[in-house]
């Protein structure tokens, strides 16, 4: 779940009753990213026991960044966090035009933490794709691109596509 919201704090444990596995947050909306982030664990890690059936929820934790947010502001959460997200557009709406000045963040942020998910979302379609897996993103979030085709499964399979063999060649060049 991305949570564009001003306090995400509130809405941790609604959605992990609600069953969410993953909670992003954007690092602009909390004075305290830390103690969020141990809020998301440990709510994900409780057990929901029903009559029958004992549901274990994990929740994956995902910490997210506006354009005008520097990267470095990132760093000291991204070894206790499993997905990195670059906005690409302002977060409010789909349709926006892909800020391809956001790419040296996700390039940073591939080279400092080789292993961490980045995750780019805004603008992304196959015209901007290869720049944001090119800089190392393996994650990506579309909308319209996907909605407004003739064929939504031909362009997320291309998306999908670029994406994989970009990291198949990190994977290679290290
Ligand atoms: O999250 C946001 C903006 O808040 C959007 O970027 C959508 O999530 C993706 O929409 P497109 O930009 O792909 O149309």
């Amino acid at each position: 779940m991305h949570m564009m919201v001003s306090k995400p704090e509130q809405w941790v444990k609604p959605m992990a009753v609600a069953g969410a596995n993953q909670y992003t947050f954007h690092l602009e909306a909390t004075e305290n990213p830390g103690a969020l982030i141990k809020d998301i664990r440990e709510n994900g890690m409780k057990c929901f026991v029903t009559f029958t059936v004992t549901y274990l929820c994990l929740l994956q934790v995902g910490l997210a960044i506006k354009p005008g947010t520097s990267v470095e502001y990132l760093a000291p959460w991204a070894n206790q966090i499993d997905m990195a997200l670059v906005m690409t557009v302002e977060p409010g709406f789909g349709g926006q035009k892909f800020m391809e000045d956001m790419m040296p963040k996700v390039h940073w942020l591939r080279t400092q933490f080789p292993s961490l998910d980045i995750e780019v979302d805004g603008g992304v379609g196959p015209d901007t794709v290869h720049k944001c897996a090119e800089a190392g993103a393996n994650m990506i979030v579309s909308g319209s691109a996907i909605m407004r085709s003739e064929d939504p499964r031909s362009v997320i399979n291309l998306l999908r596509n670029v994406c994989s063999e970009a990291a198949q060649k990190r994977s290679l060049d290290r």
